[in-house]
């Protein structure tokens, strides 16, 4: 419980009507989960606008209504303050009502279109074996040392974030490493948070039906290492084009890291192998266990993390050479008889399928044939279709388009829009088969020896959203289930 005034702490006010020294019991964005005793933000959204259930909020006890446009009639007993921007203040009262947690760990964000879940978990790996408690917000899951909570968004609501990061300073925890999607930048679900390090991984073609064109996607990217503090790092991969752009304007410590310039944090492949990648950084020469070039980044975007954290090298990188990547990412099995390697991966964008196959080829000892099985989200940027369809075809020696999430959209226009951007000359090399399964089993059975079966899109995502209704639905079940079915 606090008092309406102190949560309204730095907040941008235009006006306030009512009594602002009353205790609030919690906050809330959702006029569905008001009880008695709380304050509703009014939000403008995507889909509705908050202003139009502040009558339901007060009814069901809402006593302070924060809002940016005030209703013609103001009720007695409830306090109204007006803001110059609901989203902002959501974020900043979210920090004052538990407290500001984010000042009181360490709290590191990891943004860019590839990378945030991978690089997000092996920091909360490291720093956990390093023998920290630590807490860890990511798509796949939340974590507060052993206990997992289950994860709704890559970044959560500004009120469901500062209450996990309590959760977090009251559990003990020293340091806390979450994704920042651009969504979350844009939503200003991140407003009033104190990072004590920003890392930008990568930027490419995604969620264009949000951000409409990709310089606005930049533009907002960029606009969470403008708000740094000067206390705070700011690690970029420079081998992006827009690495450098991302910390042009920041107060923080600049720092960069790259396997092919100079840079703060320079790494160097020297072999990159089913088994894992062996590489140079600085003057060491390190094994580690995740696979591939992209991962070779994700792990240099780690190590410079760490030791602008202040942690030992060499105690990094000892620790770094034994840690796994996140579930659902290159995560692969081998099938008993014909040892079929099994791939399942979360690539689901244009530039992340693209770095899976040339990962996967890069990787392969002969001929093996790659049979990728792909699909696309339904209500989800619709330009990617056609061009993973493309990456598909072109980098596989089969592909299979099949559904991934359709939403409420219908799954065979999905594949029908993915179907357009393969060129005539490939076309022989793709089938369609909506169902999911019956695709993973198609794909088995045109599997021979030793050939690599890579299924895209969903990763760790135990279920399939269809029709707005979810299945469950494991890609690396219904992989092993054909192996043993097919006998393969
Ligand atoms: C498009 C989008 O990003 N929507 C997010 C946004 O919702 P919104 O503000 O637009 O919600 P809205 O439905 O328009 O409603 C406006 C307001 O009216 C309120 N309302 C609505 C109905 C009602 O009866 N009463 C009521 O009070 C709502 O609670 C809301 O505050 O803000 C909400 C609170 O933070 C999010 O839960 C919600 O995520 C939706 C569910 C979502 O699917 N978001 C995805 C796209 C997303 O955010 N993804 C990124 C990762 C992207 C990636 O990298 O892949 C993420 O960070 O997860
Ligand atoms: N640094 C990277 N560069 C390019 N592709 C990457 C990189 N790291 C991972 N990938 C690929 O992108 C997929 C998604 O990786 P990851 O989940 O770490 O990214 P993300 O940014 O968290 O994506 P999302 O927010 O959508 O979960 C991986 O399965 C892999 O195929």
């Amino acid at each position: 419980m606090k008092v309406l005034r102190d949560i309204l702490y730095n907040v941008n006010i235009v006006s306030i009507h009512g009594d602002n020294n009353i205790e609030v019991h919690a906050l809330s964005i959702d006029s569905r989960h008001i009880a008695q005793g709380d304050a509703f933000i009014a939000i403008k959204g995507v889909a509705a606008d908050g202003h139009a259930y502040i009558t339901k909020a007060i009814s069901l006890g809402a006593t302070a209504i924060v809002c940016e446009d005030l209703p013609a009639e103001l009720q007695d007993g409830v306090c109204y303050v007006q803001v110059s921007n609901s989203h902002a203040a959501c974020g900043i009262m979210a920090s004052n009502f538990y407290n500001n947690p984010s000042k009181q760990l360490q709290l590191v964000g990891v943004t860019g279109t590839n990378g945030k879940t991978t690089i997000a978990t092996i920091l909360f790996r490291l720093f956990s074996k390093m023998g920290y408690h630590c807490g860890l917000i990511s798509t796949v899951q939340n974590q507060i040392g052993d206990e997992i909570i289950p994860s709704t968004h890559t970044t959560p609501d500004a009120i469901s974030l500062n209450a996990l990061l309590a959760k977090m300073v009251e559990e003990g925890c020293l340091y806390a490493f979450m994704e920042v999607s651009s969504h979350a930048i844009h939503q200003q679900r991140i407003a009033g948070l104190q990072f004590a390090g920003g890392i930008f991984s990568n930027i490419t073609h995604d969620h264009l039906d949000y951000h409409k064109t990709f310089d606005e996607y930049i533009r907002v990217k960029k606009s969470f290492f403008d708000s740094l503090p000067s206390n705070a790092f700011a690690l970029t991969n420079i081998d992006d084009k827009r690495g450098n752009v991302m910390l042009q304007n920041t107060k923080a410590r600049k720092a960069s890291y790259s396997l092919r310039t100079l840079a703060d944090f320079k790494g160097k492949i020297l072999e990159n192998g089913l088994t894992g990648l062996f590489m140079q950084i600085g003057e060491s020469e390190v094994h580690f266990r995740l696979i591939g070039e992209f991962n070779a980044y994700n792990l240099l975007a780690v190590y410079g993390a760490a030791i602008l954290l202040g942690k030992s090298k060499d105690e990094v990188l000892r620790i770094l050479s034994d840690v796994q990547g996140a579930e659902g990412r290159f995560e692969y099995i081998v099938s008993a008889k014909d040892k079929i390697i099994g791939i399942v991966d979360y690539a689901h964008t244009p530039d992340a399928l693209l770095n899976v196959l040339a990962t996967i080829k890069n990787l392969r000892q002969g001929h093996e044939q790659i049979i990728t099985v792909v699909g696309c989200g339904g209500d989800r940027d619709k330009t990617k279709r056609p061009i993973m369809a493309e990456v598909s075809a072109e980098h596989s020696d089969k592909v299979i388009f099949t559904s991934d999430n359709p939403r409420s959209e219908d799954p065979a226009e999905i594949i029908r829009e993915m179907e357009v951007g393969v060129a005539a000359h490939l076309r022989k090399k793709t089938i369609s088969i909506q169902d999911r399964k019956e695709a993973i089993k198609t794909a088995i059975s045109l599997a021979g020896k030793d050939d690599i079966v890579l299924v895209a899109g969903k990763g760790h995502e135990k279920y399939q959203e269809i029709h707005g209704v979810k299945h469950p639905f494991d890609d690396k079940k219904v992989l092993e289930e054909m192996f043993q079915l097919l006998g393969k």
